[in-house]
This record gives C-alpha cells, structure tokens and sequence, in this order.
C-alpha cells in the first residue's frame, strides 16, 4: 500500500493547474448509458474513481477511448445490465448506473452500496423516487432489481436533499414518459453539470441550478460533447494547504464563484485571496485566524471540505466550533490529527478545536477521501515528517496530489510499496 511522506515548514509558492471534478465526472459517465451515439468529454480528471467507472460501464458493454483528459463513450453495444458488488463497494457512485439503465433498457441490477467509513449513506430515495416512476423494485440478496417497461413521469419529494439521488432520478426522467418534477432537488454544481451535458444530448430540462427539475421525458436521447466543470472540491484543498502552510499559490483552470462560502472562510482566517475568469490566487503571511463554520448543502459550506479547514483551524489562533450536518461519522480525521498535536473534542456532531501553536509529523493513517486530504495539509504545516497510511482513499478523489503539491514548493513524496 503506497504511502505519502511529508516534511513539513515548506511555504509554497508558484502554480497549479486544477482537474475536472470528480463529482461531477461520475455520473456524466453513467450519462454515457442513455445513448446508443458517442458521448464526448473533456477535462475528465485521471482519478481511481474514474477508471473504477470506466471498468464498470465497460463491463456492461460500454466502448470507450481515454486519452489524457479525454474520453469518448459508445454506448451502441450495452448488454450487460448489472453492477456486480465486487464494484459498487470500492465507489458508492456505482449507484448512479441504476437511473440510466434502468430508462434506456427497462431493467437493471444494482449491489446495494454499504456504509462506509462516514456514514451508513443509504439510497432509500433513489429507490422511492424510481418507484413513483413506475418501477417494480426488488430487494434481494444485497443487489437492487428494478424493472419498468417504461418509467412514467412523477412529481418526487425527497425527503432530504441527495445529491447522486438527484442525479440518478434526472437520468431517469429524462427518458420516461411525460413530466417529472423533482422537488427538494440538490443544487450542487456537479448537478447543473449533469444537466447541463443531458440537454446538450436532447433532455429537456428546466429549473437547472434551482431545487425544482422540471423534466419532460423524450423517446431518445443523441450524443454531445461536453467539458467537465473544474473540481471545487480539489480547488479549496489547494487553497486550505496554501494557507496552512504560508505562501503564495496561483490555481488556474477552475472557477471561484462555485466555492464563495469557503473563500469567505479562507478570508475571515487571514488569507488574501483574489480571483479572475478561471484562476484563483491565495496569499498567506502568519498564523490563520480560527474560523467555525457548519456544513450544508450547496451553496452552503460543503462537507467535502470540512476535514480541510479543520487542518486550517488546529494551527490557528483562537478556538473554533466546527458542526458536521450531512454525515453522522465525518470525523474520522479528529483521531488522527489530534496525534499531530492538534486539540480537537467532539461533542456530538460538533468538533470544539483549540489551535496550537505547533503540530509535530507522526506516522498517521487515511481513513476516507477527504480525511486523507486533511492529514496531507496538516502534515505540510507541521515540523518534522508526516507518514500518512493507506492513501489509496486520496487516489480515489484526487488527479496526482503529490506532483501538484511538490510543484509549488512542498516537500512530498509517494513511497510505493
Ligand atoms: C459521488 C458524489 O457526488 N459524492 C458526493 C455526494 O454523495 P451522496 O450523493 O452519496 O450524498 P447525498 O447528498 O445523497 O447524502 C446526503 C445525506 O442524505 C442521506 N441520504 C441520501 C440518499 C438516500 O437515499 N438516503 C439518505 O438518507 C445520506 O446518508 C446523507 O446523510 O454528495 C455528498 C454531499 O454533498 C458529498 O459529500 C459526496 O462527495
Ligand atoms: C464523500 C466523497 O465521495 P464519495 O461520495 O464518492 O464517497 C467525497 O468526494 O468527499
């Protein structure tokens, strides 16, 4: 198992070039199920979970050609309609395949995700929002089964905001039969992304961007090409390591108005941080200041970069209240940052951290995606070497880490093994 070892005290100063986002890469490539015709994309970033995805539409019959950020899909020979667990439980996102193959073949057979480290994240609102639109859905020995001649239009509540649930029900309706409606819809902009690439195919959508999709379903749906929006996700890590470690860091292809919440955040802790058309610099000098915040669906503070500025507020100073509302185990991270020195409790699903002065490196272990990347930032402002295990979760959700990171300065390096 390949390891990242980090010495720490580096500024980091110079530029990085940001990948398309994961998020929204993986169901623009189950997108690919709906047509018969070539789905072609661009800015897809090189990440585990894209090749996991590719493996698993190839399996179903999906063609396709990968050259750098490119990929082009040919869904004209799809055979195969299921999604074996041995797939789904290395990425959760396999469950976006059900929607689509269930639209364009009226059958499909999905292993039901399992919880993983952060929660138990069912997907009782993919499959409640499926049955509205007609499907028969059987749950038997750990797989879904649903069938539907045709799925039929459907106004569908969620009862929370799901953001692969949103996604997997507009695959769906846009091939169903007359008007679907989803209510309590996720606005994350990996969503509009999707929707964006669907109407380019020939859906028929309104209401992008809100929390109300008003779909009409048409018989057919035609290839497009379609460039993948930049990676918010992987832009605010970047900015969080900047600013935990002091510097001055340009990143270019990505975009600022997809992260307002946390620029804001990064401000109020001290950094400068200024933004054009499609690049965003941070600047650095001192000590970050503690910021609390609590996450929320979109355009509120994200939960995907919780574990990230919590990496900011252990070297601050003052104290600060970080509340986790969408996962009910995303602290996974405390335990281990607090052996780098830091002074985080929990109380429920709120961490109470007091900033340190210092952070020493200790050998500390990745337990999720983004919990990896919280241990990477926090060992880039510690003194000393920082071990950090099991990093086959940052391959998962980010496009070369380290090179991006040794690029501007920091000293990193993969151990393989
Ligand atoms: C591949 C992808 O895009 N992953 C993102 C997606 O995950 P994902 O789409 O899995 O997350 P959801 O938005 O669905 O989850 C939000 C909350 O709803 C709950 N829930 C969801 C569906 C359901 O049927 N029943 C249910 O109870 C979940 O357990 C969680 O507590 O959105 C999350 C929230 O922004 C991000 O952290 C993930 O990075
Ligand atoms: C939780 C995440 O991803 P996934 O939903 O793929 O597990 C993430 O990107 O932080």
């Amino acid at each position: 198992m390949d390891k990242l070892l980090i010495t720490g005290g580096n500024r980091l100063s110079g530029e990085i070039i940001i990948s398309g986002a994961k998020n929204a890469a993986l169901p623009i490539l189950c997108a690919g199920l709906l047509t018969a015709e070539q789905v072609k994309l661009s800015n897809v970033p090189r990440l585990h979970d894209v090749s996991t995805m590719l493996k698993l539409l190839h399996q179903m019959g999906m063609r396709y050609e990968q050259d750098a950020d490119r990929v082009v899909l040919d869904g004209s020979a799809i055979d195969k309609l299921e999604a074996p667990y041995e797939m789904v439980k290395t990425m959760r996102a396999s469950i976006l395949v059900l929607g689509p193959l269930l639209a364009r073949f009226g059958e499909a057979k999905v292993s039901l995700p399992g919880g993983c480290a952060i929660g138990s994240r069912p997907v009782d609102q993919h499959i409640k929002g499926l049955q509205a639109m007609g499907a028969d859905i059987r749950i038997e020995a750990g797989y879904i089964h649903a069938r539907a001649k045709r799925l039929r239009g459907a106004r569908i509540v969620t009862d929370m905001i799901t953001v692969t649930g949103t996604e997997n029900l507009l695959m769906a309706a846009v091939l169903a039969d007359g008007e679907t409606v989803l209510e309590n819809a996720a606005r994350e902009p990996e969503v509009t992304d999707l929707a964006n690439l669907l109407v380019a195919m020939g859906a028929k959508i309104d209401g992008i961007g809100t929390d109300r999709l008003i779909v009409q379903g048409v018989d057919k749906l035609h290839g497009a090409a379609h460039a993948v929006i930049p990676d918010r996700i992987e832009t605010g890590t970047f900015l969080c390591a900047a600013a935990a470690a002091g510097g001055d860091v340009t990143l270019r292809n990505t975009r600022s108005d997809i992260l307002d919440v946390a620029i804001d955040k990064l401000r109020e802790a001290g950094a400068i941080v200024t933004s054009q058309a499609d690049t965003i610099r941070v600047q650095m000098s001192g000590r970050p200041k503690a910021v609390s915040f609590r996450t929320t669906e979109y355009p509120g503070f994200p939960t995907d970069m919780q574990a990230q500025f919590m990496a900011l507020d252990i070297i601050a100073e003052g104290s600060s209240h970080v509340t986790e509302t969408i996962f009910e185990n995303r602290f996974m991270h405390v335990q281990e940052l607090n052996r780098l020195g830091a002074r985080i409790e929990i109380d429920g699903h709120t961490a109470i951290i007091n900033g340190a002065e210092r952070l020493v490196g200790a050998p500390v272990m990745a337990t999720d995606l983004r919990a990896s990347a919280s241990l990477v930032i926090a060992g880039l402002a510690a003194e000393g070497q920082t071990l950090v295990d099991r990093i086959y979760h940052l391959d998962r959700g980010y496009d070369r880490m380290e090179l991006k990171l040794s690029g501007v300065g920091a000293n990193i390096q993969r151990i393989k093994s």
